[in-house]
């Protein structure tokens, strides 16, 4: 253990304050922090107000002995070890306690050389045990999320939101782009809330014609309809105690809509048809590639509805925004689709992988995996390059220069040509990209860095 980290703490208890004394001092000028108990209860009293790391215990003691010590403290203290010193006579004893869970015994009289390589071992034991610990809670961190690849600052704040926000049952809606990965957020947070043991009920609420959407919703009562041949319950009531994910509820009818706002509100229904009040404890998601504000502003979506549904809003950026995350999900997907396919893994150039992250990537991570999945299959070396790209993604900027370029008696001078052109293209970008530096260079090919360095030299303002 580091220096930095608090002494380590070792309860001794023996009933001979001779051998204490001795002990203790030994003991302390180690850096251990010591505090003595003469008898087994004592022991037990002074447990009961510091937490020991480690309890080194005499064997044959009047009331108490050692054995109940350690009984009580592997029942009531697991984390604390304990360490047993006893006479030659009892060794047999002893031996028994390290069965019960002891971790090593002493023979009396013990030298304070051995009982300090015996604590020792001990304290690298607590450290590695700790390490254990925290490396088990590293793997469930980057489990939790498995599914969902991306370590940009965007992300990364929307895994803190999911974290939190799964913890409760509130509503969230979840907005974005098509092909964001919407529904795999909708996934993280259902799978981590304490509702993961029951379903996970999703509906696409734009797939379905309104008549039928409603009776999907919320269940139907024999002969309502046309077809209604007997009672179905609804996704509400499959989803009871889990989660209903409303995908695409920005393309809801506005009589839905209505009938949604009051589940929302009393969290009771009908069966289409029915007269019966159901009651349902379910937690809602919704999801949405529309901009719902605007929705709201023309009339095609309630306002109030919209209030009930953003909750919390967890907004999911384009993958054209998302700093450093493409080369992350290129290598995901091609070692998933390598694998799934029974391929060996392939590479990618990095040649590729730059246009791959020039891209502006409309279909986002949808259009990402399929573009890889395709090339998976198709490109026949193990290898990707630019020559496997489709030729959307291979395109260049047009170069601004025409193709012949006439060069007088006079001669030019090239340097200063070619840094005007370098200006010109830069300063473009920028004002393209509303002066957003990340994105110009991108768009130039260069990486953000690079860019900043070549402003500063070159002197040149930022267009407003
Ligand atoms: N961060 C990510 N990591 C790994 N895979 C992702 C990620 N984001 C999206 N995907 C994958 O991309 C595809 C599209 O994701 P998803 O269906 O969640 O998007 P969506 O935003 O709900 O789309 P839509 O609005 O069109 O319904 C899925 O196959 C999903 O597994």
């Amino acid at each position: 253990m580091s220096p930095s980290h608090p002494p380590t703490t070792v309860l001794v208890v023996d009933d001979s304050p001779e051998t204490l004394q001795v002990l203790v001092e030994g003991i302390q000028e180690e850096g251990y922090q010591v505090e003595v108990a003469a008898s087994g209860k004592e022991a037990i009293q002074k447990a009961k107000d510091h937490s020991f790391d480690i309890v080194l215990t005499d064997l044959v003691m009047p009331g108490m002995d050692g054995l109940d010590v350690l009984a009580h403290f592997t029942q009531a203290h697991p984390e604390t070890i304990v360490i047993m010193l006893t006479g030659y006579a009892t060794v047999e004893t002893a031996v028994e306690a390290m069965k019960r869970g002891a971790f090593d015994y002493l023979t009396k009289p013990a030298k304070l050389d051995e009982i300090l390589l015996v604590l020792e071992r001990a304290k690298e034991f607590i450290s590695l045990r700790s390490e254990n610990v925290l490396l088990k809670s590293q793997l469930q961190e980057r489990y939790r999320f498995d599914k969902i690849i991306g370590q940009s600052p965007a992300m990364q704040a929307i895994y803190r939101v999911i974290e939190r926000v799964a913890r409760t049952d509130t509503t969230v809606l979840i907005t974005g782009e098509s092909g964001t990965g919407k529904e795999l957020i909708a996934n993280a947070v259902h799978y981590n809330s304490q509702r993961r043991e029951r379903p996970l009920v999703p509906i696409n609420c734009g797939a379905i014609p309104e008549e039928l959407l409603e009776s999907e919703l919320f269940g139907h009562e024999k002969g309502a309809f046309t077809g209604a041949l007997k009672d179905r319950k609804g996704r509400f009531e499959l989803a009871h105690q889990g989660t209903v994910f409303l995908d695409e509820i920005g393309d809801m009818s506005p009589k839905l809509q209505v009938k949604l706002l009051r589940f929302l509100q009393e969290r009771t229904f009908e069966r289409v048809g029915g007269s019966r009040t159901i009651e349902v404890d379910v937690r809602i998601i919704a999801a949405t590639n529309k901009d719902l504000e605007k929705e709201v502003e023309t009339g095609n979506f309630r306002e109030d509805l919209y209030f009930r549904l953003n909750v919390i809003p967890i907004h999911v950026p384009p993958l054209r925004e998302r700093e450093g995350d493409i080369p992350l999900l290129v290598h995901y997907f091609l070692r998933q689709h390598c694998l799934k396919k029974g391929l060996p893994a392939k590479k990618i150039a990095k040649e590729a992988l730059d246009y791959l992250e020039r891209y502006e990537w409309p279909g986002n991570v949808r259009e990402l995996e399929n573009m890889i999945e395709r090339m998976v299959i198709l490109s026949e070396s193990d290898t990707i390059g630019v020559s496997d790209l489709p030729p959307r993604i291979r395109k260049r900027i047009p170069s601004p220069a025409p193709d012949r370029i006439e060069i007088g008696e006079e001669g030019i001078d090239l340097k200063q040509i070619l840094e005007d052109l370098e200006n010109k293209l830069i300063l473009e970008a920028l004002r393209k990209t509303g002066g957003v530096k990340n994105q110009a260079a991108k768009l130039l090919g260069l990486n953000r860095t690079t860019l900043i360095e070549k402003l500063k030299k070159k002197k040149l303002e930022v267009p407003a």
